[in-house]
């Protein structure tokens, strides 16, 4: 099995509603978005998919947050769905997972909100 993990950034603003600290007045990050893919079988160049088309798929994804104020867009403008890291990372997880090839399985969507704090998102696949 390989994996492998591209990265990808987004600016944008945020608060956060029900939120008792500084995160409940309007301030931004630029979010590191890192993803992760599986598959088995390698294409004739030797890549289960090429960086670059990766790389692509994800932008197209993150680039509808990009310098947005992320409480004006669905699915983070309801009050029970405020945009932390853990809903992007399961946002951007199930937008990409429609445009991937069938050969890959999205492994994991983390979001680092800062250098030093993420959240990663992927599907439960336990019994
Ligand atoms: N589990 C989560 N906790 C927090 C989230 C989150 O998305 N998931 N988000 C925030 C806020 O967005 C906040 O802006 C982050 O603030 P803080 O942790 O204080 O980080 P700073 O970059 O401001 O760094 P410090 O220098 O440590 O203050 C909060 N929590
Ligand atoms: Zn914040």
């Amino acid at each position: 099995m390989y994996r492998l993990t591209i990265i990808e950034r987004f600016a944008a603003a945020h608060r956060l509603f029900n939120y008792q600290g500084k995160c409940a007045r309007l301030h931004g990050h630029t979010w590191t978005v890192e993803v992760s893919v599986e598959g088995k079988k390698l294409n004739s160049c030797g890549m289960l998919i090429d960086f670059g088309e990766l790389k692509k798929m994800t932008s197209t994804v993150i680039k509808e947050l990009d310098h947005s104020y992320l409480n004006d867009l669905h699915p983070f403008n309801k009050l029970d769905n405020n945009p932390t890291a853990e809903n992007l990372a399961k946002y951007i997880y199930h937008q990409l997972k429609t445009l991937l090839p069938s050969n890959l399985t999205l492994a994991e969507v983390r979001v680092w909100e800062s250098p030093d704090a993420c959240a990663s998102y992927r599907e439960d696949t336990g019994p």
